[in-house]
């Protein structure tokens, strides 16, 4: 048997069969029977202990004058009150109510009692309740944050889908294909896969009754297929392709140590974008000329509470370091829409890739925007950094950050801790901002076209919707419009101008880019070096040639076409 996929990171892999099956996360408010009081009380009285095991191992590593040590005291506290437990447990019993509900109703009243004694501290620390209960539902729900273990022997994961958190959390031996249900090509756990290297396919359609775990599958995720149970006939075709490949990708090796130069000599700046400490360290393996998109949320992604400045500091230190100089390009905190963060307890909301996101989230938060801001501009005294703000839209927003930064570095100066000085970019991903961006630029020094949310917000379509994957191309006349609209801006404006969305990371698609006048490609680590390649390959006449024409295009084909016939 054979399934067919979208292919979103490509590569060969052999293993087993393992589903990940999805704790259910909803709440269900019909009454309990009398029977299942005892057993409900044990769930609650056993997450409590998960929970306050978890908070007490993640307070150790704070210092305990941070604010973050005190806010877990906080919490700890709150989950040893007998009066709270009790009434959890009495709202089990006499209402029937399961645990999470129970916990929901019950840590909903006491924010709900705090807020009203209208105290601006008792009403933050409502939240922090409300949180807390959240917390302690996601963990009767067995969804605390805990991933897989480990996995004895090369393991291919089936699963409906996996949200960019529980990606996080997947332990990485053996870890050698991932197949989903759902997913788009530009979803964050699409970009982490790709970043990681591990082949995976999305938009699957399979059974998994009829695929046992431990069932033996080849992944061809060149070709976008899942073999089930291969015949010796497609295992040897497969290794055989898998060697290939290896060899492949062992040529492309050449390229690490040149700069990406083309033929007749024109330089571009060739970043990496990372989630990580770890993927900053290898930078230099996959010969970046830096780095063009730290996405410091996906830091975040398996902690249980926000690390404090003081970490993030460090954090930031640690990757200067590494980076020894080189371009060190962070984005703060891009925080909604398909990146949830367990730390945070996010609003729920309706429609959340139109909602509190980006930019719009950190100035909704300024604690939050300010610890970051502070950790940064403290770190850029060791090393050039460029700070780049999500989801900006209008100059107002650029007006609320500079005014942030502006208390921070005041802030700074009193307590005599010093900063350095940054540039500041912004990431263009939304229509409005390459409209409005005429008004923004004398206050940038950079820009970084995002195109996978520029593609979504310009489309209408959802980035994560598998319905949509084979209809909406990254790549159409609309999309190509915009970014040759935020190049002639910026170019006209002296600003320099990056791509930072995983468009740059296509080889064929790059010298298109370059050809419109790009000064700088971000892309995923583990295309680097095939971007590379196929920049020093070509020459900049060549590019500019593909780029006119590409231009004067109407429709997907005719850009298709123009893109295939120049390979
Ligand atoms: C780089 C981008 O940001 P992210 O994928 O992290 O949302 C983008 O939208 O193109």
């Amino acid at each position: 048997m054979s399934i067919t996929g979208i292919i979103v990171s490509s590569g060969i892999a052999f293993g087993q069969a393992l589903h990940l099956i999805h704790t259910e996360h909803h709440l269900d408010y019909r009454p309990i029977p009398l029977s299942k009081i005892p057993q409900q009380q044990g769930k609650f009285a056993k997450a409590l202990q998960e929970l306050q095991a978890q908070l007490t191992h993640s307070q150790a590593a704070l210092d305990s004058d941070s604010e973050n040590y005190q806010l877990i005291e906080a919490d700890l506290l709150l989950l040893e009150d007998d009066e709270l437990i009790e009434q959890v447990n009495d709202a089990i019993r006499t209402l029937q109510l399961s645990a999470s509900v129970a916990v929901e109703r019950i840590f909903a009243h006491q924010a709900n009692e705090l807020q009203s004694l209208d105290d601006p501290y008792l009403a933050n620390r409502a939240q922090d309740v409300r949180c807390l209960g959240q917390r302690v539902v996601a963990a009767i729900n067995g969804h605390l944050g805990q991933g897989l273990d480990k996995l004895d022997k090369p393991t291919i994961l089936l699963a409906q889908d996996l949200t960019p958190a529980e990606f996080a959390l997947l332990p990485r031996e053996n870890l050698c294909g991932i197949v989903l249900k759902t997913g788009g090509l530009t979803s964050h756990t699409a970009i982490l896969a790709r970043a990681a290297g591990i082949p995976a396919i999305l938009s699957c359609q399979f059974d998994a009754d009829s695929i046992p775990n431990g069932t033996p599958l080849v992944l061809d995720a060149l070709n976008g297929e899942l073999c089930v149970n291969p015949n010796p006939d497609q295992q040897a075709r497969l290794t055989v392709t898998f060697h290939h490949e290896q060899a492949r990708r062992a040529a492309l090796q050449t390229y690490k140590d040149g700069p990406a130069q083309t033929q007749d000599g024109h330089i571009v700046g060739l970043m990496a974008n990372v989630g990580n400490l770890n993927d900053i360290t290898h930078v230099s393996d996959v010969g970046a000329d830096g780095i063009g998109l730290f996405r410091t949320e996906f830091m975040l992604m398996n902690v249980s509470t926000l690390p404090d400045e003081k970490a993030q500091y460090s954090l930031y230190c640690d990757a200067l370091h590494a980076l020894g100089g080189k371009t060190f390009t962070i984005r703060t905190l891009d925080i909604g829409a398909d990146k949830e963060l367990p730390c945070l307890c996010q609003e729920i909301e309706d429609n959340p890739a139109l909602g509190l996101r980006g930019i719009r989230y950190t100035l909704a938060h300024p604690n939050l925007f300010k610890t970051q801001l502070r950790a940064i501009l403290r770190a850029a005294n060791h090393g050039p950094i460029r700070l780049m703000f999500p989801m900006v839209n209008q100059v107002e927003e650029l007006d609320e950050v500079f005014a942030l930064i502006a208390q921070c570095q005041d802030a700074l100066k009193e307590e005599e801790k010093g900063y350095g000085e940054l540039s500041y970019g912004i990431v263009v991903e939304t229509p409005a901002a390459v409209f409005n961006l005429n008004a923004m630029l004398p206050r940038l020094d950079f820009v970084s076209i995002g195109t996978n949310d520029l593609t979504q917000y310009a489309m209408a379509a959802d980035r994560t919707n598998p319905l949509l994957t084979r209809d909406y191309p990254s790549l159409s006349p609309a999309i190509l419009a915009l970014i040759n609209m935020t190049i002639v801006q910026a170019k006209a404006a002296n600003v320099k101008v990056s791509l930072c969305g995983e468009l740059a990371s296509s080889p064929q698609i790059a010298p298109l880019l370059i050809g419109m006048g790009l000064d700088e490609l971000s892309v995923n680590l583990s295309s680097l070096l095939e971007v590379k390649a196929a920049i020093c390959q070509g020459n900049i006449q060549q590019f500019s040639a593909l780029a006119h024409t590409a231009l004067q295009q109407d429709r997907i084909a005719g850009l298709q076409q123009c893109i295939t016939s120049y390979k």
